[in-house]
């Protein structure tokens, strides 16, 4: 498991330290830090260190100060060094080192932001420690020239000192311009904002580095599952189960306008380990899904029993919507867990049990908020996914998981999961109805078996407040892992990622047993 914490939080956790005259100490250790990882990533090419040249732009602040003494420290090991400082004055203990080390500094002003961003350009790494923990804002006047310069020249390789600047450390807010990175080195921990849209998008692989304070930190503001933990959670069928005691997913999707979300959420839980669906929908509609997924129960009755009910992909229509707004109905009044999604998020009720997993994108979010009337646009959510996700948990009462490039799943106890193994070719029609039959088989799974005090939710310590949010965050994993096995670097459909998905189930299996 990967814990993030705000900035905030991470400067009070190494505030006893400062108090106690630690604080040098702590700023060498994340100079080494960075120095090692800027070195690893040269190697990492076949670069040798000697010979190669490395710019720091260099704010004010400690983050400046990280920069300059990990650049002395590079300087000392062979590097040609250069500094850039973007605020006129720097941390002076650190602006000594690297003179006495002997790299060169330019002081940045009103007129030389384009020139030295072409003397910098082609150095083999740049290092962005402008701003980091302690920013207000983003940057403005002759930094952000030289930014916007910077990125058009598309450096060979930024790293990010700390967060780049510009990246709100916790929420992930961007003001932009931003230097993107191929790496950002983390001080202590993972900052919030470099796992939440869009300040993960700006932050490249994210190395967390030790520096000493990490015993004092508090409960993360975020967390992300790691492959081993989604794979010690996944449901593992016992050896005298059978199809009822599995889990049985009754589905609400389609309609004669959007049959194939039907079909496609209806094959997606089959192949996600429900022991058995039941489908809910017009006859049309249900004999093209049988046609897919023989294994599928067509519901044209009063159904058969079930222990969760997925709603939404595709739904239309006056008869498909009051179907679903009357299973609704009925698993608030018997506590069965539901996943809500796309035209169902119409029909919630203004409070939501917390065991009701919603997965609006964006735009459904947007909505979703504006009938508690908050109003604010698709834009806006996501520009600020972190706040909005954790506001909708908080308005609905219920765990709510926003799809996009990361996804976060917020639970209405405050707790946050960010996945992010997906790839950009899953946004692809039908990606999303295919997420909803794996969160669905899954929510009938746990909802067997699985959310108890002896279930696998416990036994990896995650509270019980927490844990349809768990599990909500185990079904974004297995969609990413499957779409990016799928994609293999190229385009894909929804299809696609289904039939990855008993693939991805085998290796968690087999990571399991190792
Ligand atoms: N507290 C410590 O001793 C440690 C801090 N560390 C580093 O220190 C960083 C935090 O340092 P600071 O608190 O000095 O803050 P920063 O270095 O992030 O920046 C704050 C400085 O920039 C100015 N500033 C803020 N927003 C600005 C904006 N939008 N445009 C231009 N200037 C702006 C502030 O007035 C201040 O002088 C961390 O990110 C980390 O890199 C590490 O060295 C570990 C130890
Ligand atoms: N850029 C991206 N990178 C990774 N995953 C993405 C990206 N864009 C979308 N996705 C994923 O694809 C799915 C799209 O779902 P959704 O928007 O509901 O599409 P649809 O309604 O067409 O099925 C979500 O699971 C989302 O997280
Ligand atoms: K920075």
């Amino acid at each position: 498991m990967i814990s993030a914490f705000t900035g905030t939080q991470i400067r009070a956790a190494e505030q006893p330290l400062l108090d106690a005259g630690e604080g040098a100490v702590l700023m060498q250790r994340a100079a080494h830090g960075l120095a090692n990882a800027v070195v690893n990533e040269l190697r990492s090419e076949g670069r040798r260190l000697y010979g190669s040249s490395v710019t720091v732009l260099a704010g004010k602040g400690n983050n400046g100060g990280d920069g300059l003494f990990a650049a002395a420290i590079l300087a000392r090991r062979g590097m040609r060094t250069t500094a850039v400082l973007t605020a006129g004055s720097a941390h002076p203990g650190a602006l000594g080192a690297f003179g006495a080390a002997g790299g060169r500094i330019h002081v940045l002003d009103e007129n030389n932001a384009e020139e030295l961003a072409v003397l910098i350009a082609g150095d083999d790494v740049v290092i962005d420690a402008i701003l980091g923990t302690g920013a207000r804002g983003g940057l403005g006047g002759p930094a952000a020239e030289l930014i916007v310069a910077l990125q058009e020249l598309k450096p060979k390789v930024v790293v990010a000192c700390d967060v780049p600047s510009g990246v709100d450390a916790d929420t992930g807010e961007v003001h932009w311009p931003v230097l993107t990175a191929r790496l950002t080195v983390a001080f202590g921990a993972v900052k919030a904002g470099l796992m939440a849209d869009p300040g993960e998008g700006c932050a490249g692989r994210v190395l967390p580095v030790p520096i000493g304070m990490e015993d004092s930190l508090p409960l993360p503001a975020l967390r992300r599952l790691s492959v081993r933990d989604v794979a010690a959670v996944l449901p593992n069928p016992g050896r005298r189960v059978h199809k009822y005691t599995r889990g049985v997913l009754g589905i609400v999707a389609g309609s004669e306008r959007y049959t194939g979300a039907a079909a496609l959420s209806v094959e997606a839980a089959s192949v996600a380990g429900a022991g058995m669906v039941r489908y809910l929908g017009p006859e049309t509609v249900a004999r093209q899904v049988l046609e897919r997924t023989p294994e599928a129960i067509w519901e044209p009755g009063e159904p058969g029993r079930v222990q969760a009910w997925l709603l939404g992909p595709g739904l239309n229509g006056t008869e498909q919507l009051q179907r679903a707004r009357d299973v609704l109905a009925a698993a608030s009044a018997a506590g069965q867990p539901a996943v809500v999604d796309a035209g169902a998020l119409e029909l919630l009720p203004e409070r939501c049990p917390p065991h009701w997993i919603l997965t609006p994108h964006a735009g459904e979010l947007a909505a979703l908020l504006g009938r508690g009337e908050v109003c604010v646009t698709r834009e806006d959510v996501e520009s600020r996914t972190l706040h909005f996700v954790r506001l909708a948990a908080e308005h609905t009462g219920a765990v709510v998981l926003l799809k996009g490039a990361t996804t976060l799943i917020a639970s209405p106890s405050g707790a946050v999961f960010s996945q992010s193994e997906g790839c950009p070719w899953m946004s692809t029609a039908g990606s999303g109805d295919v997420l909803g039959g794996i969160l669905g088989a899954l929510a009938a799974t746990y909802a067997e078996s699985g959310m108890d005090d002896d279930g696998p939710f416990a036994a990896q310590g995650i509270e019980p407040a927490e844990r349809w949010a768990a599990a909500a965050a185990v079904g974004a994993s297995i969609h990413g892992m499957a779409g990016s096995a799928a994609s293999a670097g190229g385009p894909l459909t929804a299809s696609d990622i289904v039939r990855a998905v008993p693939g991805v189930y085998r290796a968690l299996m087999e990571h399991r047993t190792r």
